[in-house]
């Protein structure tokens, strides 16, 4: 009787778990058609640029999709490989890999797939497909580690309006995020303290995040809050002095001010001061992309050194790396806590005959 409405509808067949992992989206190719394409499904988002619609508007028609996206294509292009764009080629890994440390955790069937918020796969393509998987319980996971209206928030939007046109919309949840997760923080010093085994520590260490208008802290995301204790607990891991590490912004898009202090000042002041060698990590993204590999990687060295600083290394994003996939598999595993017992195919199937006789089907 339990499982009466699924049965009639699902036939017997075992539910399963689904798990999406969602990460932004990239273009589909470093031209400046693709990334135009891009960038103006991620810049029409309210919850991305809330400036009011009409003003936006003629904004972003008028200029930046007439200049942006020539630009942007030609950095794209400057990391992109064979594969394709290397956030989309991290995410694709980081869906594989789950599946396969999910499967060796449980013996409950599970469904691991990913979307991204602009463009391909689509959120929407991707619910259906779990649906079709017969997924009646769904776990979303922004890969966003640090809360934000403008990445998270605007995920779960197109999930949740998704859901409202299904008739048997499976159960649903959420993770809001994971910036102080003890496996994720313990991935990021493995990550660290591996680059310093080999080369050396360097003189200082910045935590470059994405940046953010700075209204929205005022307004309430707890993004910077968080990036904040994100630095802290990975600085205690690190066993880092305040003196040896800072936390910075980047990214900054538009004329408004946005959290400070900007990684472009920091790293420029700090090639003022001679200083001999900086590493940047960037723990606010789980994969590496065109904001860490073409921003921090090749316009933050030139930044740094160009100002008269001495050496200066990027430290890759977690990306595939065992113990973040580790630590991404108890993030799940933890959000799963009375998701894991879902009946078997006997039991349905039994369910189901008494359904159907109740109906006085046959
Ligand atoms: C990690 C969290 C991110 C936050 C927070 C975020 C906010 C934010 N971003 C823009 C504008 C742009 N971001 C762009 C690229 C980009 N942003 C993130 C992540 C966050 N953004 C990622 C992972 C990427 C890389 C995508 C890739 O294909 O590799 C871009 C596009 C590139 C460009 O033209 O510069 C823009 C534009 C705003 C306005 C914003 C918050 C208000
Ligand atoms: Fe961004
Ligand atoms: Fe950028």
């Amino acid at each position: 009787m339990r499982y009466q409405t699924e049965t009639i509808h699902e036939h017997g067949t075992p539910q399963k778990t689904g798990i999406l992992l969602v990460n932004l989206g990239t273009p589909d190719a470093p031209t400046p058609s693709a990334v135009r394409a891009y960038l103006k499904e991620f810049l029409s988002d309210p919850r991305v640029v809330e400036i009011p619609k009409p003003v936006w508007w003629l904004i972003l028609n008028g200029i930046i999709l007439n200049i942006r996206p020539k630009r942007s294509a030609a950095k794209y292009a400057t990391v992109w490989t064979k594969e394709g764009s290397p956030l989309r080629v991290h995410t694709e890994k980081q869906t594989a890999l789950l599946q396969g440390y999910l499967s060796q955790r449980t013996k409950a069937p599970f469904v691991v797939e990913y979307a991204m918020r602009y463009g391909k796969p689509s959120i929407p393509d991707a619910l259906h497909r779990l649906k079709e998987q017969n997924c009646q319980r769904i776990l979303v996971v922004p890969l966003y580690p640090q809360y934000a209206a403008s990445t998270t928030a605007t995920a779960n939007d197109i999930v949740f309006d998704e859901l409202r046109h299904m008739r048997n919309a499976p159960a649903l949840r959420t993770i809001k995020n994971f910036h102080d997760h003890p496996g994720y923080i313990k991935a990021l010093a493995n990550n660290i303290n591996e680059f310093w085994m080999k080369h050396g520590r360097p003189e200082k260490l910045l935590m470059s995040f994405h940046g953010l208008p700075q209204y929205t802290l005022h307004k309430g995301d707890p993004y910077h809050c968080e990036c904040h204790k994100t630095s802290r607990l990975l600085a205690q891991e690190l066993g880092l002095k305040p003196d040896q590490y800072a936390i910075s912004f980047q990214s900054r898009f538009g004329k408004a001010e946005w959290l400070k202090p900007y990684t472009t000042a920091t790293l420029k002041e700090w090639g003022t001061l001679k200083t001999k060698r900086v590493d940047v990590v960037c723990p606010g993204f789980v994969a590496d992309c065109l904001e860490t590999l073409e921003e921090i990687a090749q316009e933050g060295k030139e930044d740094f050194q160009h100002a008269g600083g001495g050496e200066f290394n990027y430290i890759n994003c977690l990306n595939d790396r065992n113990d973040w996939i580790h630590a991404l598999t108890d993030l799940v595993m933890d959000n799963l806590q009375g998701w894991l017992n879902l009946p078997d195919a006997a039991e349905l199937e039994q369910s189901r005959e008494r359904a159907l006789d109740l109906q006085g089907r046959r």
